[in-house]
């Protein structure tokens, strides 16, 4: 792996302490940096080396999926990291940086590969990508990448309008969009999931599956992130990328090789595929929904419209749930169905594939087969298929076959990504082309939002969304799979431990 600097905006910030930090230590402790790298990590305030590198520190005893248990380890990784105080829009505050960029490469012998990564506000993204420029930090003898954070813009006309600019300065190869959705194992793993299992590979397409189901809901409400979710919904924090990316993921065709071009190539076709929405088909495939009081894990909890920060008349989207068609050879006549949500029953990241009945018009079985890729926070999958009733021959019974993992050791998103960055493999970036047509799809969307055209449904905080939503599946003849309680026998469901806002 080659030497490079890693160069942080937002380098003081909740998400830098929280993922940025920790994944790149445990990359370190992995061996998975390059031989030599440095850290620069910036803030608007003065302060030393030494005293960033202990809030470093701290972050790393509070965050990391590695214990923090070897001092020379830690100290080691302490040593590359040097903080700048900068101000984004300051032109001559990257001069200053940039003769710190240097200086280290020097004294590391970096040869001039660098990784600028954005994790600040969005609307900083275009006044840091022109000051690079101006300042000459982007003017380097090695390569340059840009990581950048969502959320890539808040419309088509403005990401559009971001895109530009970005592109002023760094080539498309060189944009690492996250979505953190991407660096998921599971998520990581479907690919290979279809190719190396024959048995799945074989029933892949709309002869064998009756519909799809991805659901990402969460039991963590707004949070103190009101003053940004109110004004973005789950349609821009959830549906426009992570749902989206979920949906390509599970439904592009095998690439010949899997590589960034091959598999973006197929995850656009997807999108390109996707039968658009518009006025009229809104209203019959989309639900929008906002929590109410209720209880969550038997303790009472507010509705959105009393969570501090959120006007009172807010008609903020907290739940979507979405009816999807790809317009293709392979799915054509197989429903999507998205659904995720604030408040809900559990935190559960999952999808589940739905198989059709062996024979047409004839029903053999209780329940249809099933396969369930557990994402998050358990990861595995299940498979269920039908058996004898022992106690009564006359009737079939379902039974699951599982295999989930630990989870301990696997590691976190942000480890998955940034390693990938650092190594210029962009498998597991949103290329432009998936960001424009996913803006393009819930554009209408946003509108019918915007014109309060579609109705908000309620639903009380802890149950699965608002009724509207059971509707959209049984409308087609289905429900939504493992929404009761007891769904998860057989995997133990981990509680969320820290309120998850990545
Ligand atoms: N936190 C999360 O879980 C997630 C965050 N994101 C995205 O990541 C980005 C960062 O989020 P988060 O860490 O939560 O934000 P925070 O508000 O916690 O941090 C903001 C960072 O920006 C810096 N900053 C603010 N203004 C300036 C300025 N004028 N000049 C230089 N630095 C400045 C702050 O530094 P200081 O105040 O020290 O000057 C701080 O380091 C955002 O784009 C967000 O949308 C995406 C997914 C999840
Ligand atoms: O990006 C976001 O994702 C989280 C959910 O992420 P997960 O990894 O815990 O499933 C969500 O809470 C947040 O609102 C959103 O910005």
């Amino acid at each position: 792996m080659e030497n490079m600097s890693f160069i942080l905006y937002g380098g003081t910030g909740d998400l830098a302490k929280r993922k940025i930090y920790p994944a790149l230590f445990n990359l370190y402790i992995d061996h998975k940096m390059p031989e030599s790298f440095s850290i620069i990590a910036m803030g608007r305030k003065e302060q030393s080396h030494a005293d960033f590198q202990q809030i470093v520190a701290n972050s790393l005893q509070t965050f990391s999926r590695r214990k923090v248990n070897d001092p020379a380890a830690v100290n080691g990784f302490l040593e590359s990291i040097r903080y700048c105080s900068l101000n984004v829009n300051h032109p001559e505050d990257y001069h200053k940086l940039r003769g710190m960029v240097e200086s280290r490469e020097k004294e590391l012998n970096i040869s001039g590969n660098r990784i600028f990564y954005l994790s600040v506000a969005p609307e900083f993204f275009e006044t840091i990508a022109s000051n690079l420029k101006d300042s000459g930090l982007t003017a380097t003898t090695g390569w340059k990448r840009l990581i950048i954070e969502k959320p890539f813009g808040r419309d088509l006309e403005s990401a559009r309008h971001l895109n530009r600019e970005l592109s002023k300065v760094f080539d498309e190869e060189e944009i690492y969009r996250i979505d953190h959705y991407l660096g998921k194992p599971m998520v990581q793993n479907l690919e290979i999931l279809e190719s190396s299992n024959p048995i799945l590979k074989a029933l892949w397409s709309n002869h064998h599956i009756a519909n799809v189901q991805i659901t990402a809901s969460e039991t963590v409400g707004v949070e103190e992130r009101a003053g940004y979710y109110d004004n973005s919904g789950a349609i821009r924090d959830m549906v426009q990328n992570h749902m989206l990316q979920l949906l390509m993921m599970i439904s592009m065709r095998l690439p010949r090789k899997s590589d960034a071009t091959e598999v973006r190539m197929k995850k656009r076709n997807v999108m390109e595929s996707l039968r658009p929405l518009d006025k009229e088909t809104i209203a019959s495939n989309v639900i929008r929904g906002q929590y109410t009081e209720g209880e969550i894990q038997g303790k009472p909890v507010p509705g959105y419209t009393v969570e501090p920060g959120v006007p009172a008349n807010s008609k903020n989207d907290t739940f979507i749930a979405l009816r999807l068609w790809i317009d293709n050879y392979f799915w054509s006549d197989v429903p999507f169905y998205i659904r995720t949500g604030k408040r809900m029953k559990e935190k559960s990241t999952r999808i589940v594939i739905e198989f059709k009945e062996p024979l047409k018009g004839q029903t053999t079985t209780n329940d249809p087969n099933l396969l369930v890729i557990e994402i998050n926070p358990n990861e595995g999958i299940f498979i269920q298929l039908n058996k004898k009733d022992p106690m009564n021959n006359e009737k079939l019974e379902p039974m699951r076959v599982n295999c989930f993992s630990s989870g301990e050791e696997l590691p976190e998103a942000y480890e998955n990504l940034i390693f990938d960055a650092i190594r210029g493999d962009s498998t597991f970036f949103a290329h432009w082309d998936e960001v424009e047509l996913s803006w393009e799809y819930v554009q209408p969307i946003l509108d019918a939002f915007e014109q309060d055209s579609i109705p908000l449904s309620y639903y009380p905080a802890g149950s699965n969304g608002p009724e509207a939503s059971d509707k959209l599946v049984q409308a087609d003849g289905f429900k939504w799979w493992l929404d009761k309680p007891d769904h998860a026998g057989q995997a133990e469901q981990k509680e969320e431990a820290v309120p998850a806002q990545v």
